[in-house]
C-alpha cells in the first residue's frame, strides 16, 4: 500500500515513441482451456513475427510462475493476482512499443476484463483471442497428463483443475476466435498475422 507517490512521466509520448521506434505495441491475450492450444500458438506466433524483424515477446503462464509468480497457487484469488500481474507487466511491454503475446488460461471474464480496461486506459491496444477447443479434444491431447491427474482425484482443493474442477468463462466479445480442432497451428498463426496487418499492427 504505497503512500505519497508521484506518477514521474517520461520526455517521449507514446506517438514519438511510436514513431521513433517504427513500431506499435499491442498486446495479444491468448485465453483457454490447459491443453487448447495457447503455447503452441504463441510460440509459433512469436517466431513468426522475430522472423519479419518486429519486436515481439511471450508470457506464458507455465513460465511466470517459475519467477515472478513463483508464490502464486491456483485457487480462485490466486488466479485473480496472477492475471492482474500479467496485466501490468504485458501494459508495460506493450507501452515499449513490444508485441505482447500472453498465454494463460485467464479463466474468469472479470480479470480478462480488467486487463483490457488497464490498456484501454493506458490507449494501449489489447486483443483477447480464444484459443478454443471442446473439452473431450484437450483431455485427449493432455500433453502433461494433468487431465488425467485431475480426473483421477490428485489434483484438489484449492489447486482445482480447469475445466475439471475449476471453472473456464469463455469470452464472449473475443476479438479472435480461433478452434484449434478445426484449425492448424499455422492455420491459427496465419488468423491472428492477418488481424494484425488488417489493423496496421504489423
Ligand atoms: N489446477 C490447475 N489448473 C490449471 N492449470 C494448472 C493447474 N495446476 C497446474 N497447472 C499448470 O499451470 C498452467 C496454467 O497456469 P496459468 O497461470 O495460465 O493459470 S491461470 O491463468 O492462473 O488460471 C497450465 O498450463 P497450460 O496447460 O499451458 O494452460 C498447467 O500446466
Ligand atoms: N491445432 C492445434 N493448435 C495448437 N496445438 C495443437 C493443435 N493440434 C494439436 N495440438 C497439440 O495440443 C497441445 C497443446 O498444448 P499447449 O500448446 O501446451 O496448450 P496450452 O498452452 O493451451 O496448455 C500440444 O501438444 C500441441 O501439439
Amino acid at each position: 500500500m504505497s503512500t505519497n507517490i508521484t506518477f514521474h512521466p517520461g520526455s517521449v509520448d507514446s506517438e514519438e515513441r511510436v514513431s521513433l521506434t517504427g513500431q506499435r505495441g499491442v498486446t495479444i491475450w491468448l485465453t483457454g482451456l490447459s491443453a487448447s492450444g495457447k503455447s503452441t500458438i504463441a510460440c509459433a506466433l512469436e517466431q513468426h513475427l522475430l522472423h519479419l524483424h518486429k519486436y515481439v515477446y511471450r508470457l506464458d503462464g507455465d513460465n511466470i510462475r517459475f519467477g515472478l509468480n513463483k508464490d502464486l497457487g491456483f485457487d480462485e484469488k490466486s488466479r485473480n493476482e496472477n492475471i492482474r500481474r500479467i496485466s501490468e507487466v504485458s501494459k508495460l511491454f506493450t507501452d515499449s512499443s513490444c508485441i505482447t503475446v500472453t498465454a494463460f488460461i485467464s479463466p474468469y471474464r472479470a480479470d480478462r476484463n480488467l486487463a483490457r480496461e488497464l490498456h484501454q486506459t493506458a490507449s494501449l491496444p489489447f486483443l483477447e483471442v480464444f484459443v478454443d477447443a471442446p473439452l473431450s479434444v484437450v483431455e485427449e491431447r493432455d500433453p502433461k497428463g494433468l487431465y488425467k491427474k485431475a480426473r483421477a482425484g490428485e489434483i484438489k482443493g484449492t489447486w482445482n483443475f480447469t475445466g475439471i474442477s475449476a471453472p473456464y468463462e469463455p469470452p464472449e466479445n473475443a476479438e479472435i476466435h480461433i478452434k484449434t480442432h478445426e484449425t492448424d497451428v499455422e492455420g491459427s498463426v496465419r488468423i491472428i498475422t492477418e488481424y494484425l496487418a488488417k489493423n496496421g499492427f504489423v
